[in-house]
């Protein structure tokens, strides 16, 4: 009789693989929480959009949010002719960056965790698609720059092409915050599948993706992604959409959502203008990884995925 596969005799190198830690044994964030998506109005007048994603945030922490997570690109409409006019140079801060600024103010005063969607940044003569992270003392704690670029074209539906204004971040995004370890994408990131399973390896209880699909995938693939990840890593994926404006150049799907580690949609809104409110309960990752054990019965003597920022710091 043929012996059954046993993955502990799997002849896997022991850098290579990338084994998901237990949820509880990392650090010890809040387990339970109230998360809000705030699904902003974007116009064209930067000012008016800073005042109106504080206030947003503002009225979420007033519910009960102790994690705001907000829109790709909420201060400037969405196009390759306004990401030069409104990016902003982090680095600098302050008046370089009112969006920084206000985020890291609001944060503090309001002692939430917020990732903030993401704006367009200036470094040098590059720009980037880029999300900020700050904790609840106000401080930034991570910077992530959409690893891959939204080149899409559809003849007669949607062509866009991010890189004739940005360039493509360098970095995997993980975070850890008083709300849990995050990971973090941009919108087209979530469709490479890699991303997710590194964060997972890496300890994510949470993913987050702002994200502004449009009216030709947005029907099709937004929800679909946003399951898949959570479902196949066993973890929580939420996303933030700007509200749908039908005269922009650029036309945004909605629908953000929270999704949980069972691949169950747990909140969720159509197009409008909204704030989603909903909570996590970290324990249903172990949970879920306790019914389905995916991990234990990974066949890496047969596929592996290498983190390769791993294998480099080791082989240095
Ligand atoms: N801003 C984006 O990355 C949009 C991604 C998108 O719409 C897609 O279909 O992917």
């Amino acid at each position: 009789m043929a012996s059954a596969y046993k993955p502990e005799q799997a002849r896997v190198p022991p850098t290579l693989q990338l084994p998901v830690p237990p949820v509880n044994t990392l650090f010890s964030p809040l387990f339970q929480f109230n998360i809000a998506l705030c699904q902003l109005s974007v116009t064209m007048d930067k000012e008016r959009n800073i005042a109106h994603a504080r206030k947003a945030i503002v009225e979420a922490a007033e519910k009960g949010a102790q994690l705001v997570l907000l829109p790709e690109i909420w201060n400037s409409p969405y196009s390759n002719d306004s990401f030069p006019v409104y990016a902003e140079d982090i680095a600098a801060g302050g008046d370089a960056s009112p969006s920084t600024a206000m985020m890291s103010e609001v944060a503090r005063s309001l002692q939430i965790t917020i990732v903030g969607g993401s704006i367009p940044e200036r470094c040098g003569d590059r720009l980037y698609n880029t999300c900020c992270v700050f904790g609840k003392d106000g401080k930034l704690l991570a910077k992530h720059r959409k690893l891959h670029l939204f080149d899409i074209d559809i003849p007669g539906k949607i062509t866009f092409k991010e890189s004739k204004t940005l360039t493509a971040g360098e970095n995997p995004t993980i975070v850890d915050t008083d709300v849990g370890r995050i990971g973090i994408g941009i919108c087209y990131d979530i469709r490479f599948q890699e991303l997710a399973i590194l964060y997972a390896a890496r300890g994510a209880h949470l993913i987050c993706y702002p994200g502004a699909f449009n009216m030709t995938t947005g029907p099709l693939h937004w929800e679909l992604l946003q399951r898949a990840r959570a479902v196949d890593n066993q973890l929580y994926v939420a996303t933030c959409s700007p509200a749908r404006d039908a005269d922009a150049g650029y036309v945004a799907w909605g629908h953000s959502t929270l999704v949980g580690p069972f691949g169950e949609v747990l909140a969720t809104t159509e197009h409008d203008e909204a704030t989603v409110m909903a909570e996590i309960d970290y324990s249903l990752i172990e949970l879920r990884r306790t019914n389905l054990p995916l991990e234990k019965q990974r066949r890496g003597d047969l596929y592996q995925l290498v983190d390769i920022q791993r294998l480099n710091s080791k082989s240095t």
